[in-house]
């Protein structure tokens, strides 16, 4: 068994998903990790198309089953009839933390002005903290940076692995004693 955290990560994207193009979001997500976290990790990934019952399916297996404490999503989080990640991250749910979605497009205001067209958004299932990105791969590191300080403090609070993050990159906020 692994000793290493189960992290998910979910490319939602039909032409990703249907190799039109190559995913560069799943491995952006994988690259930023990488450098922000301090602990021992692993990715469990996963491409979808932009179907709710899909992602809801990868998002319920990988927090029953492969009991990922985080799960990052990419794409699917606009206007289009298509994007749907928000709506299938809130019907797994029990508890949405909205307040990831308004600090992640506040920071991308500031780098691009159709930040406000995303509907990211953030919840819990169980042990799992599910947190959506953009589908534009720069974003992913933008939004990363903004909310990864709050993210091992939310997982303790969820009763989920004390997860560091590597200093050079990110100072996780833990209140003191915590
Ligand atoms: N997984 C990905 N890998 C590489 N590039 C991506 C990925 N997802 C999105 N992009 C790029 O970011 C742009 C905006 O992403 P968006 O999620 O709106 O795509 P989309 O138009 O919904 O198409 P699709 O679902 O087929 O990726 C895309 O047009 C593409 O250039
Ligand atoms: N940081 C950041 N946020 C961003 C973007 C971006 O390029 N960078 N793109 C915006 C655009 S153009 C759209 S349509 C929405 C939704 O993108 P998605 O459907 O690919 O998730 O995210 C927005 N948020």
């Amino acid at each position: 068994m692994s000793t290493t955290v189960p992290i998910g990560v979910v490319t939602v994207s039909d032409r990703a998903s249907r190799g039109i193009y190559e995913d560069k979001g799943g491995p952006g997500i994988v690259a930023a990790l990488t450098e922000l976290f301090g602990s021992p990790w692993h990715p469990v990934a996963r491409v979808v198309a932009d179907e709710q019952a899909l992602i809801e399916r990868a998002l319920v297996q990988l927090a029953d089953e492969d009991l990922c404490p985080l799960i990052l999503t990419t794409g699917g989080t606009g206007p289009a009839l298509r994007d749907v990640t928000p709506e299938a991250t809130e019907a797994v749910c029990e508890k949405m933390m909205p307040g990831f979605g308004e600090l992640m497009r506040a920071v991308s205001l500031k780098v691009v002005p159709t930040a406000i067209l995303s509907r990211q958004t953030a919840g819990i299932r169980g042990g799992s903290l599910i947190v959506n990105l953009p589908g534009k791969p720069s974003s992913i590191r933008e939004c990363l940076d903004a909310v990864m300080p709050a993210i091992p403090y939310c997982i303790d609070l969820i009763g989920g692995p004390r997860l560091e993050t590597n200093p050079a990159h990110c100072i996780a906020f833990r209140p003191k004693g915590a």
